[in-house]
């Protein structure tokens, strides 16, 4: 969509959910999905270890869909779930610069349909993701506890924005495909650094937990303060694999100059976000090695604050940065308290190499399919991760209905 009023409506929404304040309401419910992703990893703790992927997106699918729409995935194969993956797919394919030929040549959209096939493509695309989009959000709005679509619901109508209900339901499902793919994938690229790349920041990481958090119990959001640490890994994370390499294509309204070079108006901008994350000047040396420790202050006690390219930038910044990165770092801190990371064994029992550079290319850089074991560090962790059972035996409306309470207060 272009920079219109239309836009900055939807951009206005967004930001009444996903701004710093709101997105840190959530931090109940992502703490007690990360607590349930530790159960169905310690499910298998001790084989020869499970391909990542799976848990990861039902974890991250979960928390969006249970704040956004009311309910939770319960399943990797879950069919919502499952229906999001593969429209994103889809979607990262249909945008790759010059994937069709239609993109260099505008006018051959003239053509009629059998000569265009790009046309049904995108028409079959547009129907299943309505149709999921419209499904997902009368679910919301007819569920009884709070929830982002009926609150917003509530906004519209209150506020006499002139915003179709469907157009709202489409708002509320693009959060959702944009919550999904960057949450889970970095969190699946911290398991690619943990099987690859500690050269000691595992260590550094326990050390901390176990001085401020220690073994009673799993770390909470509220202890981000004592742990910057574990916000450096965070932040290293989206360095080190930021998971939109070549972000998003954007279109520069004005005519620019830049270093000397001109840029015309119309002109389609790709930012490197790769490179720019590997300029040493900026991140210091070896950008390519994963050290948390050049997001640390002097003292080694609070993070640093650098610039961050993975979640854009200017106007079309990513609106639910605050979101993602609350909703990793309490899984990072976790699983790290919870967890040694290992590759998974092959079939002959020997550890699986992962490379720590495989990966899918589009919009999306997703690591390709490995296996890693997830073993408890002690005793302690099974007893504390399962004294208080399955989570799904908790009361989410009850925890929903909270965070409505605290937004009315915002
Ligand atoms: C690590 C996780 C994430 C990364 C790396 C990421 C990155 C990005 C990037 C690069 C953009 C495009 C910015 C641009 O146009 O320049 C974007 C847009 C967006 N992101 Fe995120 N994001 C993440 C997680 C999230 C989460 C958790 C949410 C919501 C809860 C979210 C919601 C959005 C929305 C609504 C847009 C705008 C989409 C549009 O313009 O149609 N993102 N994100």
């Amino acid at each position: 969509m272009n920079y219109t009023e239309q836009f900055k409506e939807h951009q206005r929404l967004q930001a009444t959910v996903l701004n710093a304040t709101p997105a840190a309401a959530y931090s109940p419910f992502q703490a007690l999905e990360s607590q349930q992703l530790l159960l169905d990893l310690l499910e298998n703790a001790g084989g020869s270890g499970i391909d990542v992927q799976g848990n990861f997106q039902r974890a991250t699918a979960s928390i969006i869909h249970a704040v956004l729409y009311g309910f939770r995935i319960k399943d990797s194969s879950d069919p919502v779930l499952r229906t999001v993956v593969k429209l994103n797919e889809e979607f990262s394919d249909f945008i790759k610069v010059g994937a069709h030929i239609v993109d260099q040549f505008p006018v051959l959209n003239n053509l009629p349909g059998f000569l265009a096939p790009w046309k049904a493509k995108a028409e079959n695309h547009y129907t299943t993701k309505k149709a999921l989009r419209d499904d997902n959000f009368r679910r919301g709005t007819e569920s009884k506890s709070w929830n982002i679509s009926k609150h917003l619901k509530k906004n519209v109508e209150k506020d006499n924005l002139a915003m179709p209900l469907d157009e709202l339901s489409f708002e509320v499902g693009t959060i959702i495909d944009a919550a999904l793919d960057g949450t889970s994938d970095s969190l699946i690229w911290f398991i690619v650094a943990c099987v690859t790349q500690d050269s000691g920041f595992i260590a550094k990481a326990r050390e901390e937990l176990d001085a401020h958090v220690g073994r009673d119990r799993l770390p909470i959001p509220e202890d981000r303060t004592n742990l910057p640490y574990i916000t450096a890994i965070v932040e290293e994370l989206f360095c080190w694999r930021p998971v939109g390499p070549e972000g998003v294509p954007h279109m520069n309204r004005e005519e620019l100059s830049h270093n000397g070079y001109t840029i015309p108006k119309g002109s389609v901008v790709i930012p490197n976000v790769w490179t720019i994350a590997r300029e040493e000047a900026v991140f210091g040396p070896s950008p390519d090695e994963f050290i948390p420790d050049r997001w640390l202050s002097e003292d080694g006690k609070s993070p640093k604050s650098l610039p961050v390219a993975s979640f854009g930038y200017g106007r079309r910044t990513c609106p639910g940065r605050h979101f993602a990165r609350n909703a990793i770092w309490i899984v990072v801190a976790q699983l790290l308290w919870a967890f040694d990371i290992k590759a998974g064994l092959s079939e002959t029992g020997e550890p699986t190499v992962v490379d720590p550079i495989a990966c899918t290319y589009g919009m999306v850089m997703r690591a390709l399919p490995f296996k890693a074991s997830f073993n408890p560090r002690g005793p302690w962790v099974r007893e504390i991760i399962t004294r208080n059972g399955d989570t799904y035996n908790r009361d989410i409306g009850a925890m929903l209905d909270r965070i409505g309470e605290t937004f009315t207060k915002l």
